[in-house]
């Protein structure tokens, strides 16, 4: 890899609007962020506020109206190897082992097939997987075929990690050791992450600093830094700082649902109906 690609990633004043309808609507509009090299920011923010959106245009996999996106100063003009992206759907495929799905895209960059077993071999055990290599997708967990998906797009050597609700299908006690091994890993990586999620919990646990999302159309509202050193532990989670964080961002982000709800009530026209006084059962003529 190039020695001075070291995964900055700048976004400036994104605008981008989708058609529904017939009609044009600002989707994101005027979202800027600098992501310094090797830092884990998280996006939170009130549903269907643009997060998604914003993270498929770094993506390169939607084009905005207006802005920019930089990855260490080169334009984003579509997809690209200096990437990799993990969504919540496991995307393995499922006639290759564990191992051939890791080293797949090292063999389409043409790796020597030593230097792909080796690099899969190390970011499998860096996972907790590598007892697991010559399974096939469907023999494994949920977790499991998540961190091989993780494991996979670390394995083309991006420069920055895009996650969008990662552990978003994942029950909670495993999304806790999912977290835990993230950060693990990726305090050892030291690359670059922008990731998406709803659980604020998740947000803070895993980053540097937690930006939160204005209600549609999404902008940054406010972006917090996570005072918590490294490595990060379950415990910290009850620390006072912790918990303050929390309540800052518990707030920032009722804030903006109830304005999203807000729009919603005054675009809807069944929120003012009423029920009788005799209630559901003359509702339905019971
Ligand atoms: N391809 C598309 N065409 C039209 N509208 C879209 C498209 N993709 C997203 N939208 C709309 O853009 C807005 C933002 O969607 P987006 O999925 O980015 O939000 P989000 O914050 O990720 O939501 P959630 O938290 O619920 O996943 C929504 O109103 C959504 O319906």
């Amino acid at each position: 890899m190039d020695s001075r690609a070291k995964g900055q990633l700048v976004i400036r004043d994104l605008h981008i609007a989708f058609k529904q309808n017939g009609e044009s609507f600002l989707a994101v509009e005027g979202f800027s962020l600098d992501v310094r090299p090797g830092e884990f920011v998280s996006i939170i923010g009130p549903s269907g506020c643009g997060k998604s959106t914003m993270l498929n245009a770094v993506a390169g996999f939607i084009r905005p109206q207006s802005g920019g996106i930089l990855i260490d100063d080169q334009p984003v003009m579509g997809p690209g190897a200096d990437r990799g992206v993990v969504f919540q759907q496991y995307s393995l495929f499922p006639w290759k082992t564990v191992r051939e799905n890791v080293e797949f895209g090292m063999k389409m960059k043409g790796l020597a097939r030593f230097q792909r077993e080796r690099a899969a071999r190390t970011l499998l055990g860096l996972a907790g997987l590598l007892a697991f290599e010559n399974h096939y997708p469907d023999q494994l967990s949920g977790g499991m075929k998540q961190r091989v998906g993780i494991v996979r797009a670390l394995a083309t050597g991006p420069r920055v990690l895009l996650m969008d609700e990662p552990f978003g299908a994942l029950d909670a006690q495993t999304r806790a050791i999912m977290q835990q091994i993230l950060t693990n890993m990726m305090q050892q990586l030291g690359i670059t992450v922008l990731f998406i999620t709803h659980d604020i919990d998740e947000a803070i646990f895993l980053s540097d600093r937690v930006g939160v999302m204005s209600t549609r159309p999404g902008t940054l509202k406010r972006m917090l830094t996570v005072p918590l050193p490294r490595p990060r532990q379950a415990a910290m989670t009850t620390s006072p700082d912790y918990l303050q964080l929390k309540q800052e961002i518990m707030v920032l982000i009722r804030e903006e649902s109830m304005k999203a709800m807000d729009n919603e009530l005054s675009d809807g026209d069944g929120f003012g109906m009423k029920v009788g006084p005799e209630g559901l059962g003359a509702l339905l003529g019971l």
